[in-house]
Parts: structure tokens; C-alpha cells; sequence
């Protein structure tokens, strides 16, 4: 029904959709409705259909946390019970106190890495929001605040071209509209930027500046109402942005905050000059500390690669290595 009508088809591919989700779905299932969730909140979970924002019925077999912000799902016509996820192209995670693994986001095409021009400004901590990105397989795009502040933004930028090869590096004040066009590239039909970065350093503003304030977009974007667990209602904003001129900001809570990771090839990506020294190292299993013939060694003894540099790929390597080693102890 619905998919087969082109107009309902430049709507989804407004939303994200694409053959990639498009040869996902059976024939058994053309007469499910395509959401893509906008919104979780404990059991509550809506999202944006064809046909605007619907409210949808998780499964009884199923929990919110299987699910993620960006995630299509195919629902019920009638009352959108969801039956089934469809498998993402990208997908972020957060790694909580507990080890447990939260989904924070899901069909992201471009991750927005903010971060400004004073003490927040953090090369070790920039190293690990690329990696997690790498893992990820979502583009990075470092978005550099509070220019206006400092009183040479140069070294910020200096820094930041260096951080890995490639890394488009973009000067924005978020308060102003020229920041829209300036992150242009990045929106489009169906695109979906995430945010991540600090507290303080222009997330919430830019997500206002992108998303418009006008009267369509409010009310897409407009706080809805949930119930929390005493059954309360309490208001909550939708995580799920629409920017004018067409595509999606995911910002949610679950993003902002993101730790570390699984990230083992993300590291590959970000420390590329360190990785592809190492296999011209003499063994296989080289661990780059004190082996002989080491070519990352001879490079970092020769000044060709930035000792500090290495030292940090060093901590996260060795941080995710631990990180993924089997848990041991209490039973
Ligand atoms: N001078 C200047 N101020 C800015 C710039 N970007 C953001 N600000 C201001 O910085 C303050 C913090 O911005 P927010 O958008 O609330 O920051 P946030 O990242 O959303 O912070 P959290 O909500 O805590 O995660 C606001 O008062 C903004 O107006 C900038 O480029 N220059
Ligand atoms: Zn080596």
C-alpha cells in the first residue's frame, strides 16, 4: 500500500529511508507502516511517520532499550504496534558505570563533535569522540565554538587540523544563523547529524539555530508529554530534530554524554600514521613497547611520529584492550 505510491516515497526518503532499509522489508510485510523513532522515554517510545508523528506499542517480548533514537521500525498501520526493527547502517553506543552497553543512536550519517575555543578544548578527549565515530562508521565533523571568545582562535584550529587526516574542521557561532550555512554540506534530504560534546559549549543552541523556530518545525520539534513511572505526565523534548532545507539533529541526553567505547577500529582510523607504520614492523603481533625491528619505535626515535600523540594512542589502546577483556572475578 503506502510504498508503492512515489509521493509517500520522497516522504520516507525525507525521514532517512533508503533502498538500504527499502530491501530490508518482505512482501509479507508491504502492508507495515515505516516509523522512524524519535523519541524514547522509559517504555514510551514515537516517531515520525509518513503521515507526521505517531505514538508507538512496543511488543510484549521487547524492551525500549533494544531500540535506538534514528531506528526504523515497521508498525501496524492502526495502532502502530512496532513488529519489527530493521537492521541500521551505523549505530552509537555508550558504555554505562555498570559495563552494560546503552544504544544511543542509530542511522547517523554525520557525527558534529562540538567543543570551543577555551579550556574545553581537549585533544585526548577529541582522540576518543573520533575513535568512537570510527567504531561507529558515522562521519566526524569538528565544530569549533566560541571563536569570538578567545583571544587567538588560531591554536584551536591549528590543533584541531591535526587531529586526523581528513577531519573537516568548521568555525561556528551557534547563535548565529550563518552557522546553518556554514554546516549546509552535512543536511539534505533524509541526512541525520548527531551531536555530542561537553555541557556549556553551544549543543543546545545550535540544535535551535539548525532546527528553526519555525511554525511546521515547532511543532515537530515542540515538547511532548509522557508518562513517567509514578504515571505523572511530565514534558519531555523530542530527540529527533527536522532542519530546514531537509534532513535530521539527533540530540539526545544519550549522546551528549557519551564515554567510552568499544573502539578498537576507530583507533585505527584517528592514529592512521601510527597503525600503518605497524606492518613493517619485523612480527605480526608487534606490540610497539619493546620489540626489535619495531617500525613505530624507529619512527617515534626518529621525531616522525609526535611522541605525545603516541602516548595517547597508547592509553586508549590499552584502556580498550582492558576494556574488552573478559570480566573475571565476582560470580
Ligand atoms: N560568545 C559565544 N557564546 C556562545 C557561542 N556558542 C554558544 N554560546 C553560549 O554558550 C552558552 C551555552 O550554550 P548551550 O547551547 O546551552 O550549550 P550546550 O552545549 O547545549 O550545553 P548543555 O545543555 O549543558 O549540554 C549559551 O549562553 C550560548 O549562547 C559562541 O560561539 N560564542
Ligand atoms: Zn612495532
Amino acid at each position: 500500500m503506502a510504498l508503492t505510491q512515489p509521493i509517500h516515497q520522497a516522504v520516507l526518503i525525507g525521514l532517512g529511508w533508503s533502498s538500504f532499509f527499502g530491501d530490508q522489508v518482505g512482501e509479507d510485510e508491504a502492508s507495515l507502516v515505516p516509523v522512524r523513532i524519535s523519541h524514547i522515554h522509559r517504555a514510551r517510545m514515537s516517531g515520525q511517520s509518513i503521515n507526521g508523528a505517531v505514538d508507538l506499542i512496543l511488543p510484549a517480548n521487547s524492551a525500549s532499550g533494544d531500540y535506538a533514537v534514528g531506528d526504523f521500525v515497521l508498525a501496524e498501520p492502526g495502532d502502530f504496534l512496532v513488529r519489527r526493527r530493521l537492521a541500521r547502517h551505523s549505530l552509537l553506543t555508550r558504555r554505562m558505570a555498570d559495563g552494560s552497553t546503552q544504544l544511543s543512536g542509530a542511522n547517523i550519517d554525520t557525527l558534529f563533535i562540538v567543543t570551543s575555543c577555551n579550556g574545553d578544548f581537549n585533544v585526548p578527549r577529541l582522540e576518543r569522540y573520533l575513535a568512537m565515530a570510527g567504531q561507529a562508521e558515522i562521519a566526524p565533523v569538528l565544530v569549533l565554538t566560541k571563536a569570538d571568545t578567545a583571544d587567538d582562535a588560531a591554536p584551536f584550529l591549528a590543533q584541531a587540523a591535526e587531529l586526523a587526516r581528513d577531519l573537516p574542521v568548521v568555525v561556528v557561532d551557534p547563535r548565529k544563523p550563518d552557522a546553518m550555512t556554514k554546516l549546509q554540506t552535512w543536511f539534505g534530504l533524509g541526512k541525520t547529524v548527531a551531536l555530542t560534546g561537553s555541557s556549556g559549549v553551544g549543543k543546545s543552541t545550535l540544535v535551535n539555530t539548525l532546527a528553526g523556530s519555525g511554525g511546521a518545525t515547532a511543532q515537530l520539534t515542540g515538547a511532548i508529554r509522557v508518562h513517567d513511572s509514578t504515571g505523572r505526565h511530565t514534558t519531555t523534548a523530542r530527540s529527533l530534530h527536522p532542519v530546514e532545507g531537509g534532513g535530521w539533529v539527533l540530540d539526545s541526553p544519550g549522546i551528549r554524554t557519551l564515554h567510552l567505547g568499544e573502539m578498537a577500529e576507530g583507533l585505527d582510523v584517528v592514529f592512521a600514521e601510527i597503525i600503518e607504520l605497524a606492518t613493517q614492523c619485523k612480527f605480526n603481533d608487534c606490540t610497539h613497547s619493546h620489540e626489535p625491528s619495531c617500525a613505530v619505535l624507529a619512527a617515534l626515535a626518529r621525531g616522525s611520529i609526535d611522541a605525545k600523540r603516541f602516548s595517547r594512542w597508547r592509553k586508549l589502546h590499552d584502556e580498550n584492550t582492558a576494556g574488552s577483556a573478559p570480566k573475571r572475578g565476582r560470580r
